[in-house]
């Protein structure tokens, strides 16, 4: 019979024994409680998951139903509008979600796989990089594509490169694995959603051509996977040697990174771009430069940073600014402005050619200029006393030292008012202690409020945010370079004469590419 509905032993005061000892017995009852939910805070992080997860996809399946769209299938080729804001993954309900439900379902995965098999795991995610660098050089993208939804067996697949064919299958079913490509039957490939993004939608023997040219006038997706899983992986693969060799370890040179040390050059990374082996690198480089547009929200620019506040007729200068990626949009949005590319003199003569061919009359008119100018050097009189120097992607590829010295150039052709508008990431940790808080919360930032993820998530979303982590890593291995916390922005601005003032958010992803401004000190 349980202990609890025995008949109570009466003692000689005539007060139950169960009674009597009731508080003892209340307090022994809450400590098994504690102990037990002590001991099940793994059950409950494990429902804080599984809750997350599906509200998340409840959420989605929500405006999926109410605009009547269907959620794009991982089996079917990517659709344009993933590229484009019509895309249901740019719905802002949507893309909380996606943000939530990623980083719940990779913490799931680490959580429930047991942890000497999560480890091997990762030991081993070099293999996806190698076999979509060997699938790039091998040309299955375009070759699968011509199949269509059936699939090309891999004896065909052979017969356009002259690879092994039970190799290639080794190599694609290890992808389809990894969810890129899918087995339609028995070697049997066809693309699904994320391995059609390796196309450049070549024909194949048009590629074969001219290999140097493959990339070109493409989206540049996959000259980024390819550029990602080529130079970027191998650098990686020194990372550890860069750590301990005594020159590099605590190195802020450009040229003293883990990619000298992988490939065994001298100069910095732009200069061994530039060296005739390397030709098909350097054009990858820059159409890899526009497939990065693709993992932000196309209107990025025109919305992240607040261009109602910028003055009618204002001086804009993009520094480093490339072939203009982003300039014809700003001049399309802002005629008023006066726009000037400013870059080294050999991209600058590609920039004005670029600009032309989209926008002759902005050109013609004068309201988009040029200047072929070095950074390193204080800035031309033509830009002197501008309203706004913009720098996209250009202070994470330098260390604090060149960073500094690049925008005290700018602090010095600055005037009062002058804004520094800044895209790149603001890095955040990884954690909620409270050390963080007091170094991200700037309750005099316009704009910047640390998001952090809701319990048991990491507090970075983990590998939902990982993309801006990637490039941390290649900022550090391939240029000795680095992303920066909002910490780190400020302390690099204060040593160049700047003062932090606003962050405006990416509406898509809100620690990747924010508008950072600073004014003048
Ligand atoms: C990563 S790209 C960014 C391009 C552009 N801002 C964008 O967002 O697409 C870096 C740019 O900095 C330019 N650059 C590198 N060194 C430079 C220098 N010393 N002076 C001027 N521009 C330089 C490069 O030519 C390149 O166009």
């Amino acid at each position: 019979m349980p202990r609890s509905i025995r008949t109570p032993i009466t003692n000689t005061t005539g007060t139950p024994r169960t009674l009597r000892h009731l508080p003892y017995a209340l307090i022994g009852l809450l400590r098994r409680r504690v102990v037990i939910m002590t001991l099940m805070a793994g059950v409950n992080d494990l429902k804080s998951l599984r809750n997350i997860l599906t509200s998340s996809i409840d959420s989605i399946i929500d405006v999926c139903e109410k605009q009547g769209e269907d959620f794009p299938r991982i089996e079917v080729p990517a659709d344009p509008s993933e590229l484009t804001q019509d895309g249901i993954r740019s719905d802002p309900q949507v893309r909380g979600a996606i943000l939530l439900g990623v980083s719940a379902a990779a913490q799931l995965i680490a959580t429930l796989q047991p942890p000497q098999d999560y480890l091997t795991m990762c030991s081993a995610r070099y293999t996806v990089s190698g076999c979509i660098c060997a699938a790039e050089r091998l040309h299955l993208a375009e070759t699968i594509r011509k199949a269509g939804s059936q699939g090309i067996h891999v004896d065909e697949i052979a017969k356009h490169n002259g690879a092994h064919p039970g190799k290639l299958a080794r190599v694609l079913r290890y992808l389809t694995t990894n969810y890129i490509f899918q087995e339609t039957a028995p070697n049997v490939f066809a693309h699904n959603i994320v391995s059609s993004l390796l196309d450049t939608g070549k024909d194949i023997d048009e590629i074969k051509r001219d290999p140097i040219a493959k990339f070109d006038n493409t989206n540049g997706l996959a000259a980024w996977a390819s550029m990602y899983t080529d130079d970027c992986m191998k650098s990686c693969s020194y990372l550890d040697v860069a750590l301990t060799d005594p020159t590099s370890a605590h190195s802020e040179e450009f040229n003293e990174a883990s990619i000298q040390l992988a490939f065994g050059f001298k100069e910095p990374l732009w200069e061994w771009y530039e060296r005739p082996e390397n030709l098909l690198r350097l054009r990858r480089f820059g159409v890899a430069m526009h497939g990065a547009e693709k993992l932000q929200p196309p209107e990025a620019v025109l919305t992240t940073y607040d261009w109602d506040s910028v003055p009618i007729g204002a001086t804009f200068v993009d520094v480093g600014s490339g072939i203009g990626t982003v300039d014809i949009a700003i001049a399309k949005m802002r005629p008023d402005l006066k726009i000037v590319l400013e870059d080294r003199p050999q991209v600058i003569a590609q920039a004005k050619e670029h600009c032309y061919n989209l926008a002759p009359e902005l050109v013609a008119s004068e309201k988009i200029q040029f200047i072929g100018a070095d950074f390193w050097e204080p800035q031309p009189d033509l830009v002197r006393g501008a309203d706004i120097f913009f720098l996209r992607h250009i202070c994470h590829n330098y260390s604090d030292k060149y960073a500094t010295k690049l925008l005290k150039h700018l602090r010095d052709a600055a005037k009062p008012t002058t804004k520094l508008v800044v895209m790149d990431s603001v890095m955040q940790h990884a954690c909620r202690s409270p050390q963080r808080s007091s170094e991200e919360h700037e309750s005099e930032l316009v704009g910047y409020k640390p998001h952090v993820a809701p319990e048991p998530l990491l507090a970075n979303f983990g590998l939902a945010n990982v993309l801006a982590y990637d490039l941390d890593l290649v900022m550090l291995n391939n240029l000795n370079a680095n992303e920066r916390t909002i910490g780190e922005w400020r302390e690099l601005f204060a040593a160049s004469g700047w003062k932090l003032t606003a962050v405006h958010e990416n509406s898509m992803n809100r620690m990747f590419w924010p508008a950072i401004i600073a004014e003048v000190a």
